[in-house]
């Protein structure tokens, strides 16, 4: 450990055992200072500081001393002083000159603040880039660290690792930090709604009796990836100890942004792609400057596209700013590529309601039919040493939940087959009858601990595309190419590894006779996708009218399911006494960063999942709805849940609603959307809440079932 990071552990703990009051050290009250303006009693009381302990103590405590006051004094005064400061100044300004302010968490609290305070997207992306702008200059390190806080990540997505600790253990850490009881934490958060605010208002009335060294945005950072990271029976003290720390060392603002943090979101209307596109202009402005020229409204939307692509084949923040900073915005493309080993997010459909809906759409092109297979997406990646992983839709790495397959991967390559990237769906396979199975067997599969001698469920994979293949990127290619290519680089295996099923039609008859073989082979339903032409290239993490779904139950209805969030229950009646009888469900608004409530929900259930809810869900119960929560009194729920759970629903149709709050001002501009007979269809454990259908798809699917009643 380096010496900085001895001595600034010290300081989130202050040790209480060396007998020593913090005004023995140096504290003095505030009249003293008032009396003191040239602080010549602090610089007095500096070079004569005598502490007790241990050495290592005695150390600590006269760093602590003299950072308390290093704000005071200028470098050339420091020079002077004496012992014992000449040994921190070996320690610190002998080596450093103080920090750049841009160094210091404050300046990222400051833009955090303004970015919170409007809602205009322009404006934040300007205050964005300007900051990012003058981030460049302090590093890569720094820049990458500043990006992560300003997303709430501390590691790429697929890492897995998680900001955001219980509720329950901020609070401790609140309450450690600003000397209050635990119970009035919690008060204060019922009544304010925001433990963020709740931090901020204890720490504005703290008094301390000297103040703290400034938190620097490294330091939040790594404190933030050491709580995420610790595991273990200790973790959970040491996660309130990491936090308190943080809070007593942070000003007011800053204690609020760090809470909201740890909460696993900052809410204050900054999106990724927001992040993003300030990055590549901040990049675009710095350059210009730096040659006295002024940045092109051109060059800087052309910067902003390409870091998005970018981004979407390389997901990880690290690489993208060393890339940026060492290579510029321009080259950026040759060097960051996607690579096995990092999952690109997956391309996503469109839901039709006909198969003539799909004809009008693809009229005069080239497309195809495949089989839609009902189970999970998978990503199989192969690395360069051999190694065989996958990722999920949602860019979890699945390899332990499908080790039986990844194991034997090897057997399905045709020779000179090494590194590839595949996207496919992972589906319950019944080896005796050979046949594919429900989606519900598929889901008793462990996803860990899992040995491979003691899988029951047998897996057969469905390829049906390919993005990178022995070192070269296919993203561009037609399907029709990458199809060609595809099935010229792997061996298909009955039962454990094949293509899927597809036919190039073109009538709505055959198309018809084509989705009814499909369903009598236990799939879904269709996916339709161009075959050639630049609308036919992979489009990894967006929705794309390029592949439209075709799904045998929802036609003639509303195309597609929808997975909605458990945000509130209502209390079990007669036969559903001690579990809860209905439930509130809620779409997601990303721009809004809101829930909003679109119906109640009562039925698809069996006993044995309300009896499951009933477990799971009240671990989750909170006190008050989440401020970020849009549903009307009408439907208010008996309690309510952190947003946790995703569920598959099925409806009737939507319809205008003055109760229920989804996508409100998209059609209507006071009444919501709401979803007419919901039925439960299934738990969700491959979308987090921010995955569900969002308020945009609620408004889309209501005109288009008004476009087609119409019509
Ligand atoms: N031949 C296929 N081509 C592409 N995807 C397929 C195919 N067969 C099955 N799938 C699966 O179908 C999914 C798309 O339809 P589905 O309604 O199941 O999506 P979802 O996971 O609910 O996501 P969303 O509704 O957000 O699109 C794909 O993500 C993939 O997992
Ligand atoms: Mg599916
Ligand atoms: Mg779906």
């Amino acid at each position: 450990m380096s010496k900085q990071a001895t001595l600034s552990s010290f300081f989130a703990k202050p040790k209480k055992s060396d007998n020593q009051k913090p005004a023995d050290i140096g504290g003095l009250t505030k009249e003293a200072e008032d009396q003191d303006p040239g602080h010549e009693n602090k610089k007095r009381k500096l070079e004569n500081n005598s502490v007790k302990g241990n050495p290592v103590d005695k150390l600590n405590q006269r760093y602590q001393f003299f950072c308390d006051y290093i704000d005071l004094i200028s470098i050339e005064e420091v020079k002077t002083i004496k012992e014992p400061v000449k040994k921190f100044k070996e320690l610190t300004v002998g080596k450093k000159e103080k920090l750049s302010e841009m160094k210091y968490y404050s300046s990222l609290c400051e833009v955090l603040e303004s970015v919170e305070s409007t809602t205009k997207r322009l404006e934040i992306t300007d205050i964005m880039s300007n900051f990012f702008k003058k981030m460049i200059d302090e590093g890569p390190e720094t820049l990458t660290k500043c990006v992560y806080l300003c997303v709430n990540q501390v590691a790429p997505e697929y890492e897995g690792i998680e900001l955001g600790v219980g509720e329950s253990i901020v609070m401790k850490g609140i309450a450690s930090s600003t000397g209050k009881q635990l119970s009035k934490v919690k008060s204060e958060a019922e009544k304010l709604g925001d433990l963020g605010t709740v931090a901020m208002n204890f720490r504005t009335n703290q008094k301390t009796l000297f103040p703290m060294p400034r938190l620097t945005i490294d330091k939040v950072f790594n404190t933030f990836y050491e709580i995420s990271t610790s595991s273990g029976a200790l973790s959970q003290q040491k996660k309130i100890d990491k936090i308190s720390s943080l809070i007593v060392s942070g000003s007011s603002k800053e204690a609020k942004y760090i809470v909201r943090s740890l909460e696993g979101k900052l809410r204050i209307g900054l999106a990724e792609k927001t992040v993003l596109v300030a990055l590549a202009q901040a990049a675009v402005f710095h350059k210009a400057e730096s040659k006295g020229k002024k940045a092109s409204s051109e060059e800087l939307s052309k910067a902003s596209e390409i870091i998005k692509t970018v981004y979407t084949q390389l997901p990880s923040y690290k690489i993208l700013v060393e890339s940026l900073l060492t290579h510029g915005i321009k080259n950026l493309q040759e060097f960051c590529k996607l690579v096995p080993g990092i999952p690109v997010k997956p391309m996503l459909a469109h839901p039709t309601k006909s198969i003539t809906e799909v004809l009008d759409r693809f009229e005069g092109m080239e497309f195809t039919c495949e089989y839609k297979y009902d189970g999970e997406r998978i990503q199989i990646h192969r690395l360069e040493n051999g190694q065989v992983i996958s990722f999920s839709r949602n860019s979890e790495n699945t390899t332990e939940k499908y080790m039986d397959i990844m194991s034997k991967c090897d057997q399905f390559l045709k020779s000179g087959t090494k590194t590839f990237i595949l996207d496919a769906e992972a589906v319950a396979w019944d080896k005796e009858k050979e046949c594919i199975l429900p989606f519900q067997v598929l889901s008793t599969r462990k996803r860990k601990d899992v040995k491979e001698s003691e899988i029951s469920v047998q897996v057969c994979v469905f390829v049906f595309d390919i993005l990178y293949l022995n070192g070269e990127s296919l993203l561009k290619k037609t399907f029709n190419e990458r199809r060609e290519i595809m099935k010229s680089a792997f061996i298909s295996s009955p039962g454990q590894f094949e293509y899927a099923i597809s036919k190039d039609l073109k009538s709505v008859d055959e198309i018809q006779a084509f989705l009814d073989e499909s369903i009598s082979g236990n799939c879904e339903g269709l996916m339709i996708k161009v075959l050639s032409g630049e609308e036919s290239t992979y489009e990894p993490s967006k929705r794309s009218r390029n592949w439209l779904k075709v799904k045998k139950d929802y036609l003639d209805g509303i195309g597609d399911s929808l997975d909605l969030v458990v945000i509130g229950a209502y209390i079990g009646k007669g036969k559903r006494t001690g579990v809860y009888g209905g439930f509130l469900l809620a779409c997601y608004d990303p721009e809004k960063e809101e829930y909003q409530s679109i119906c109640k929900i009562g039925t698809g259930f069996s006993e044995a999942s309300l009896e499951e809810f009933k477990n799971t869900l009240s671990a989750h119960v909170i006190p008050i709805p989440k401020p970020y929560y849009s549903y009307g009194d009408a439907t208010k729920p008996d309690v309510w849940f952190e947003p946790v759970q995703v569920w598959e629903v099925k409806a009737a149709d939507l319809s205008i609603s003055p109760v229920y709050k989804a996508a409100i001002g998209y059609v209507n501009e006071e009444k919501g959307i709401s979803l007419r007979f919901p039925r439960f269809i299934r738990l969700r454990t491959d979308k987090g809440p921010e995955q569900a259908t969002s308020s945009e798809q609620v408004a889309e699917m209501f005109e288009s079932q008004n476009f087609n009643s119409a019509s």
